[in-house]
């Protein structure tokens, strides 16, 4: 007997786009259904699970590698265990939110090429979320021979777009970058947003994904060892733990600082943090020169449990980054005991 297959969302986009944003907007909506959420980052460790809002849905973290690559076969067995506890967990969906840095064809294949998944699991839509303010300069990035530009990709596989950050560029950007948009891939669904205000049943249940559409872009999607994935070397991923609390004045002043003397290479930094004299957990999140703080006050994430170790975790992604000078100034931000 044929059984209902599971819808699985891919949610992508380029580092910084607003795909957790999409993610929490879709936990937090209501909308009577249950979703299992896959985060995958990266880098050597995770952010996003202190950056999404606290909610019931199961929220699964990869964070060894990058879902298109290293990690498709943790992503093929995440897939299998979710499925064998489908009945007693009870989700409708699930969705699978990529690094930055991803190319979703690999992920995509994923549920074409492994019969067991293939035969369970629907992929409904690729949602790629663009940052309006930010995409063309990464559209205009040359890249070494071989290594694909993953926004350009990330866009030419999208069911449905969102074109976000809408508040941050006037209207005749928009225009302008819809033209380039359609010029990649004519036939997405392009939607405006800011904060990716969009109504759920625009990027869920829209059985959106076409096997030909994408057999049309790249002929060998269906091989199971198609063509090697190959990430940009000159973009790294810094990250470091640090115990003890900060001092927010001088966090505030030295990442303010490095915006404004990195940014054009500082592609995403995030961070979770311990604030001096406060028991909430605060971010902060970095695109290029824009940065903003929050904490668990607003209802992302929770706060520090009592007795539980203050640490901070920091993420630098880009270019010409220093470890050694990051570490240092972040370091020189926590208060002695
Ligand atoms: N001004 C503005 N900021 C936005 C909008 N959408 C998201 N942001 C902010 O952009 C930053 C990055 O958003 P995220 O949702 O974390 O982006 P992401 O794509 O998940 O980032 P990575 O997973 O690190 O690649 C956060 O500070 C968001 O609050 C928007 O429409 N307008």
């Amino acid at each position: 007997m044929a059984s209902i297959k599971t819808p699985v969302t891919i949610i992508t986009g380029f580092l910084g786009a607003g795909k957790t944003t999409l993610v929490n907007r879709i936990l937090t909506e209501q909308h009577g259904k249950k979703f299992v959420v896959i985060e995958n980052e990266f880098g050597e460790i995770g952010i996003d699970d202190g950056l999404v809002v606290h909610a019931k849905e199961e929220i699964v973290e990869m964070n060894n590698g990058c879902i298109c690559c290293t990690v498709r076969g943790d992503l093929v067995r995440i897939l299998t265990k979710l499925l064998k506890k489908k009945k007693k967990s009870g989700y409708d969906g699930i969705i699978i939110e990529t690094t930055g840095l991803a190319d979703p064809a690999p992920v995509a294949q994923t549920f074409f090429v492994d019969d067991f998944l293939a035969e369970r699991l629907l992929l409904d839509a690729i949602v790629t979320v663009v940052d309006a303010k930010h995409i063309e300069q990464h559209l205009d990035e040359m890249k070494p021979e071989g290594v694909e530009n993953e926004s350009v990709e990330q866009i030419a596989f999208a069911d449905v777009l969102l074109l976000n950050k809408a508040d941050l560029v006037c209207e005749a950007e928009r225009e302008r970058l819809t033209k380039r948009i359609k010029a990649i891939n004519g036939t997405t669904n392009i939607i405006e947003t800011t904060k990716c205000n969009v109504p759920l049943d625009k990027v869920i249940g829209r059985n959106a994904f076409s096997l030909q559409k994408i057999l049309d872009i790249d002929p060998s999607f269906l091989e199971a060892e198609g063509a090697e994935h190959q990430h940009d070397a000159s973009v790294t991923s810094m990250g470091f733990e640090v115990d003890g609390e900060c001092h927010f004045g001088r966090l505030n002043k030295w990442l303010s600082q490095l915006m404004v003397t990195q940014g054009t290479d500082l592609f995403r930094s995030k961070g979770i943090l311990a604030i001096q004299g406060s028991s909430e957990k605060h971010f902060f999140q970095g695109v290029h020169m824009l940065l903003s703080f929050g904490s668990s006050a607003d209802g992302i994430g929770e706060a520090w449990n009592a007795g539980e170790t203050r640490k901070n975790r920091l993420i630098f992604i880009g270019r010409n980054l220093n470890r050694s000078e990051l570490e240092g100034k972040f370091q020189s931000c926590i208060v002695s005991a």
